[in-house]
């Protein structure tokens, strides 16, 4: 029952994680940056990379690993430890102690769900819960109850949802009440480590010992550090899922082509589209984002005009193609941030849905006529995906689906919906060994102006 995958961090208002002391049992520095990541993501709503990118600065790699994976296997499994909690404790956590409430469930998904001893889980627990004055009360119940878990195992854990209900009832109502469940349950697994290769994917995938997927791309398990593969440093591939590098082909890239790239940070479309040898415009309203979108390109060799603009506003074109990645959710990349599922809110896809319709729009008019229009999002609810597609179609009926049919690109038909639009689920490439099963949900229509 113990899932050896994860990852983590803290809040945003604390101070940078400083060197444990000396004398500190072994991990303990690592499990506080986990339970103080964990804490801040939900207090804050920040991304747990960015939170454990703060909270580990100074800890040994091995003990930003353990960090990361105890802060990560803490989120993805959020829902069904907060139940067990909830089961075992009649009376619940005051939530002037929620830093208690963390340590907790942090110490239960070391015993459930990770390659952990037993006692080192519940020792550095009830540590970490006792060194605040304001914590220190509660050692004696975080050292029961987590003594009660390691004793029976997984049999204590209740048959709950890992996400919250409102996400889950969503995805019911969209793909009916079997696949929502098993869209859930998909969830809670660590993703692989998928690349998409420069060139020549068969031989990187042998070159990495990796599976060449259908589509193209290369999947990977505990790859370790990615800067350490063979062929980074030499710009052979990047990462990205498989299901992401698909809406970027759907444009067909091509020498002699142009095509913008709405949304382009951090670059791994535009990276596919120039590999491809089309001249690539790179819009994102992001500066940082953007610098990072750069120096991934100058890493991979390939070249794109990069433009800081408000794609809503921006005067350009027109194009052969249009690519518009859209911001959105992100419920589509829970195996990848587990966060997610815990910093949004049912307003965030209704306002997130508004900025899609207004970039669709304001898109349409740089295509070319006769040019292409891909739209694509990470999310899995279909305000962000389907929806928006036959409200653009209704508003433009100068454009029309260019259907995607089964095969082309290596895209199996289970992955197309009766438009022909590209509509992917963690439950699609389903595998014996569940390390390599999955697909992040990605939504990818390619239409076509009149
Ligand atoms: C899903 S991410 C894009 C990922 C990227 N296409 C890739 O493959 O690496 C969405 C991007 O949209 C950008 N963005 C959000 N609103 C925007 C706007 N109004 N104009 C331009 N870019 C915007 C964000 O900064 C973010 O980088």
């Amino acid at each position: 029952m113990k899932d050896t995958r994860s990852s983590p961090r803290r809040p945003a208002s604390g101070s940078p994680a400083a060197s444990p002391p000396a004398s500190e049992a072994p991990g303990l520095a690592a499990r506080r940056a986990a339970a103080e990541a964990v804490l801040a993501v939900l207090e804050t709503g920040h991304p747990l990379e960015e939170t454990l990118e703060r909270l580990t600065r100074g800890l040994e790699d091995r003990d930003r690993a353990l960090a990361r994976m105890i802060a990560a296997t803490t989120l993805r499994r959020l829902g069904s430890l907060r139940a067990l909690l909830k089961t075992l404790l009649e009376r619940g956590i005051p939530d002037k102690a929620r830093r208690v409430e963390v340590l907790i469930l942090t110490g239960a998904a070391q015993i459930l769900f990770m390659d952990v001893p037993d006692h080192a889980a519940v020792g550095t627990t009830v540590t970490l819960v006792g060194e605040q004055a304001a914590t220190a009360g509660f050692k004696g119940l975080a050292n029961a109850v987590l003594r009660r878990i390691a004793r029976e195992g997984g049999a204590v854990l209740p048959d709950a949802a890992d996400q919250p209900e409102w996400l889950v009832e969503g995805w019911t109502a969209a793909y009916g009440p079997a696949r929502g469940e098993a869209i859930s349950r998909a969830l809670a697994q660590e993703a692989p480590l998928d690349l998409t290769a420069r060139e020549n994917p068969a031989a990187l995938a042998e070159k990495l010992g990796g599976r060449l997927l259908p589509t193209g791309s290369i999947r990977l398990v505990e790859a370790g550090n990615v800067t350490a593969l063979p062929g980074f440093a030499e710009g052979e591939w990047w990462v990205q899922d498989a299901a992401a590098a698909l809406p970027a082909r759907l444009l067909r890239p091509a020498a002699g082509m142009t095509i913008a790239d709405l949304c382009a940070a951090p670059g791994g479309k535009t990276a596919q589209l120039a590999a491809a040898g089309a001249r690539v415009v790179a819009v994102d309203r992001s500066g940082p984002r953007l610098r990072r979108l750069k120096a991934n390109l100058a890493r991979l060799n390939l070249s794109a005009e990069i433009v800081e603009a408000d794609a809503t506003r921006l005067n350009a074109g027109p194009f052969d193609g249009v690519l518009i990645d859209a911001p959105c959710s992100a419920t589509g990349t829970i195996r990848r941030h587990p966060e997610v599922a815990w910093t949004k809110a049912p307003g965030d896809i209704a306002s997130l849905a508004d900025l899609q319709t207004r970039l669709l729009s304001h898109a349409a008019d740089m295509v070319k006529p006769g040019g292409v229009l891909v739209y694509s999002t990470c999310s899995l609810e279909p305000e962000e995906g389907e929806r928006q597609v036959a409200a653009f179609l209704e508003r433009r009926p100068d454009f029309v689906r260019d259907p995607v049919t089964p095969g082309e690109g290596g895209i199996p038909a289970e992955w197309i919906n009766a438009e022909g639009e590209v509509r992917t689920l963690p439950t699609h490439l389903p595998d014996e060994d569940p390390r390599f099963a999955g697909l992040d949900g990605f939504f990818a229509a390619r239409l076509r102006r009149g």
